[in-house]
Parts: structure tokens; sequence; C-alpha cells
């Protein structure tokens, strides 16, 4: 039940910038594929073509090897949950989720018998006979998802579902979706710009920009490897850090790394460093200041420390350490520290992101 989409292009005005270009990828069946990008990347317009609430100006769209390029939506077989609720105001929960399986007549004691078990799997029993405006955010979700997955979609289409809620519910609501998922194993395809939100739910990721596709690949490879510097910048909140090539290898700094083979001597780089990749200690006795960054800020978040250092090329790197290592440490803003960097991903040329 895989999707395939094939250089799909997607114009709102006729000559402007495409919301959607030319973009090919493949999610596999019974699997959930994420759709991350930044705000505008095209996301929401990719999930929509797919659905069939849009079309295409030129590509397809596959489903189960089935070209729906031009089918309408209540053919494809699909399931929708959007981010604000779409839900029957005037409906009980049963109601609202036996919609789809009473267009489609089917026998009432069907219904009910599937209304059930949908109410079963989304763990809201007692709640079937509760109007929508009775529950709280969550569970109106897990109503949408019930309604969705009720006519047995063989894909179901996920529009930021959790963007809504507090950050509590959408954190319990991602496990949740994990575990009706291990239990539907319907192909799931989801937009968010989280991407927390898409390393953890995803076997696979579509990375979007500008309406392109940056990077595809399982959720280690993105965060890994990162194919661009967009993709290196948008997931992991790296710090950017400029330098060049010197005998073959990327100086940044005090910093000396592995350059790309095609490094061309004196060349610009750019070395995108993870929060957790920065150790920082107190300096050596004997350090000066061009190898030591200032304390400029520090904030506890959680169980670990923010930390705002600048270093002496005057660029500036975020550094998450555990709290209790902080403590150890004993910093205060003002003080220098040595940073040693563990690991950086190093993109030759001079980009703006
Ligand atoms: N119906 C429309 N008419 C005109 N332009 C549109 C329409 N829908 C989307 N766009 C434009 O297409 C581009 C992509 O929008 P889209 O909503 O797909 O992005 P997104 O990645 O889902 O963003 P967000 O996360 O903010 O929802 C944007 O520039 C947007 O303004």
């Amino acid at each position: 039940m895989s999707v395939i989409v094939e250089q799909l292009t997607k114009r709102f005005t006729t000559g402007g910038t495409p919301a959607v270009s030319d973009v090919s990828f493949h999610a596999p069946s019974a699997a959930i594929t994420t759709l991350l990008g930044p705000s505008g990347a095209g996301k929401s317009t990719l999930l929509r073509l797919i659905a069939g609430l849009e079309l295409p100006d030129s590509g397809s769209v596959r489903i189960e090897g089935v070209d729906c390029t031009h089918l309408p939506v209540q053919k494809r077989g699909i399931g929708v949950v959007f981010q604000s609720y779409a839900l029957f105001k005037h409906m009980t929960v049963r109601q609202n989720i036996a919609f789809g399986l009473e267009t489609r007549k089917q026998p009432r004691g069907e219904i009910e018998a599937r209304v059930d078990e949908m109410l079963k799997l989304v763990q809201l029993e007692e709640l079937g006979k509760r109007y929508p405006g009775q529950l709280s955010g969550g569970q109106r979700q897990r109503v949408a998802f019930a309604r969705a997955l009720a006519i047995r979609p063989k894909l179901l289409l996920l529009d930021e579902p959790f963007g809504a809620l507090d950050s509590r519910v959408r954190i319990e609501l991602r496990e949740w979706l994990q575990s009706l998922h291990e239990q539907t194993g319907v192909t799931t395809l989801l937009v968010t710009h989280d991407q927390e939100e898409a390393l953890e739910i995803s076997q696979h990721v579509v990375v979007l920009s500008d309406g392109r596709v940056a990077q595809a690949g399982p959720p280690e490879e993105i965060y890994d490897r990162p194919a661009t510097p967009f993709v290196a910048s948008f997931v992991g909140g790296t710090s950017v850090l400029h330098g060049s090539v010197r005998s073959g290898r990327a100086e940044v700094g005090t910093l000396v790394v592995a350059a790309p083979q095609s490094a061309r001597e004196g060349e610009a780089v750019q070395a995108f460093v993870r929060p957790h990749d920065i150790k920082i200690a107190k300096p050596a006795h004997g350090s000066n200041e061009l190898t030591t960054g200032r304390v400029e800020r520090l904030k506890s978040v959680g169980g670990y420390v923010k930390v705002l250092l600048k270093l002496p090329s005057g660029e500036t790197v975020t550094v998450e350490v555990p709290r209790a290592e902080f403590d150890d440490l004993g910093v205060v803003e003002g003080d220098h520290v040595h940073a040693d960097v563990r690991m950086a991903k190093v993109f030759l040329g001079d980009f703006a992101i």
C-alpha cells in the first residue's frame, strides 16, 4: 500500500512560484512517513494533492500502484485528519465515527460493530454519547482518527493533527499515534514542521524546502547525514560556524576537521554543529582567550542547561549540557571555557540558509 509521487508540480498563480515543484518521493507501505519542513515549504499543498483536494499542474500520484492523480477524493480510499477538529458539532461521537460508513450505505449492524471497534481502538468507549463540545482537544482528535479509520482506508493522511494542542497533550498523543499505528498498520503520511515529532514518530522522512524535496530517508540518516546545509540547519538545532580550507582540512576558528574531498585551498566552508556535540570545560592552565569561548548566557531547560557561547571568532554557538554535568562544572555567565567540538557537518561554500 505504498504511495509513489512523481514530479508533482502545483502553482496557485499562473507564472508564479510553485507551491510544490517537481516533487518525487516514495512512502513505504505500512510505515509512517513525515513531510517535514518550515512554514510555506509546501507540505499541506502536497498532502492535499495526494488526497485529491487539489489538482496538480503536472506529475502523478500512485496509491497501491493505482494512478490516482485525477480520481475524486472519495475514490482514493483515504482517511484524513486535519489540525482543526473537523467533527460535526451537532452529532455525537458515535454518529461522527459512523458518518463515513453511513454515506457508504453499510448495514446498520455492521456500522454499530465498527463504531464499537473504533471507540475501543482510540480508547474512548465511555464517551460515545457525548457531543464534540463536551470533549477535550486531545479527545476530539482521537475521535477524528476513529472517524478517518472507520472506513478502512488504504492510506491515512494527517495534517499537523496535534498542532492545536498544548505541548503535554501533543507529546502524549505522539506516543498514542505510534501504538495506534502498530495496531492498524495503515500506511500513513504525516505533515509536521516539528523535527522532533518527525524523528520520533516516523520510519521515513521527506524534508521539504521551498516546494522541493531537500532530502528523503530514514530519520537516522536525515539526522546523521544531512545532505544539504538547509537540512543540517533545520534538523537538530545546529549552530553554524564559518571558516576556510587549509592544507586539505576545514579550519573553523580553533576547530580543524576533515573537509569534503573536492575542497580547494582557501575555499569557504560552513560547519554545522549540534548543541550536544560540543563539550565545554574549564580552561586548562595556560590557555588564553583565543582558544576559549565566553559564556554569554545560561538558561536552565528541564534536564539540561543551554549555554550560549561566544567564540574568539565572534561567532556564537549553543551548547546543551546535562544538568548534573553542568553543576559539576561550576560555570557562571562571563566565564571563559574551553569548547571541544566533537562532531560537525562541513559543507563547502558560503550560503545563506
Ligand atoms: N489556496 C492557495 N492559494 C494561493 N497560494 C497558496 C494556497 N495554498 C497555499 N498557497 C501557497 O503555497 C505555498 C505553500 O503553502 P503550504 O500551505 O503548502 O505550506 P506548508 O509547508 O504547509 O506551510 P504551513 O506549515 O505554514 O502550513 C505558500 O507560499 C502558500 O502561501
